[in-house]
């Protein structure tokens, strides 16, 4: 089957959900209409109904109408949903991945029909401007189904396929580590603006700054430091500034911050 007629329901539009779904009905060859959204409220929706989307506050209904359903509730809630869908799950059509942290493979197949492909996803949500870094892992039965899978979260960004024991990691670094580099831009910018530049200036210089930094690395594939020494003059403004942070104590504290929320998460 061509993979753009696989449809997908995206149980839980929240934060998550919906980025995955402005990722997905803005794509040239993947059709809205084959994207149904769930969620208990559906104000917060309606507009996507225009692009095509389907959206619905019944669970059973999307899931008979979808081959692919997204998870994407609270991790507290995911089993909930599970049992309430299961009955309608058919392990020869649908796939289930589910994107709540903490939640583990084994835990969802006892929620599920026999033999049911399953996977976990840690996205971001830079899904929404389809740049998410996507980690995926899945049972068994999931491994005919992971070019299905890998179609849509490639449709939003990139996805590579890792054990499950390092999920945790993964989650630290893709999915919170969008928090921790905002934070850092933020930075970037109250710095900008304590030495003259407006805030907006100082916004846009950043994030394209950030950007070109981070492509870099993607496109050349360096170290990041053989690409700090391109910009490190010795005895320059650039190296002086760059101690300074040492000094006060920055890798040390993004390292101790990624420890922080994994040691939360496992
Ligand atoms: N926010 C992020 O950047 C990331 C979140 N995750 C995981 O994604 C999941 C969702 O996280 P968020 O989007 O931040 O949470 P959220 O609370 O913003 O979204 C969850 C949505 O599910 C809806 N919902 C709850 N029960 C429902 C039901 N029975 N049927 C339909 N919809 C229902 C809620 O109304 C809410 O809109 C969590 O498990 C989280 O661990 C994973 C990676 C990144
Ligand atoms: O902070 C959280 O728990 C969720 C999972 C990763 C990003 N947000």
């Amino acid at each position: 089957m061509n993979l753009k007629n696989k449809r997908v329901c995206i149980i839980g539009c929240g934060n998550l959900g919906k980025s995955i779904l402005n990722g997905l009905v803005d794509d040239k060859d993947y059709p809205s209409e084959n994207i149904i959204a769930t969620k208990r409220s559906l104000d917060a929706i309606k507009l996507y109904e225009e692009k095509g989307v389907r959206i619905t506050t019944d669970n059973v209904w999307a899931v008979g109408e979808s081959d692919v359903i997204i998870v994407a509730v609270k991790p507290y809630k995911v089993i909930s949903v599970l049992n309430d869908i299961k009955a309608h799950l058919k392990p020869e059509k649908h796939i289930v991945v589910s994107l709540a942290t903490n939640v583990h493979v084994n835990e969802l197949e006892e929620s599920l029909p026999d033999n049911m492909p399953v996977f976990r996803a840690m996205p971001n949500t830079a899904a929404d401007v389809k740049e998410s870094m996507t980690s995926l892992c899945h049972n068994e039965a999931g491994t005919p189904e992971l070019a299905t899978v890998q179609y849509f979260f490639d449709k939003i960004g990139t996805s590579i396929t890792i054990n499950e024991e390092l999920m945790d990691a993964a989650t630290v670094l893709g999915s919170c580590g969008t928090a921790f580099v905002l934070r850092f831009i933020r930075a970037m910018v109250q710095g900008g603006i304590q030495i003259g530049l407006d805030s907006k200036t100082a916004t846009e210089i950043v994030n394209q700054t950030v950007k070109g930094a981070a492509n870099l690395l993607i496109e050349r594939k360096n170290h990041p430091e053989f690409e700090i020494d391109k910009v490190t003059t010795p005895k320059g403004c650039t190296i002086l500034g760059l101690n300074e942070m040492e000094h006060n104590g920055l890798s040390s504290s993004l390292i101790k911050g990624i420890v922080t929320s994994y040691d939360k998460i496992s």
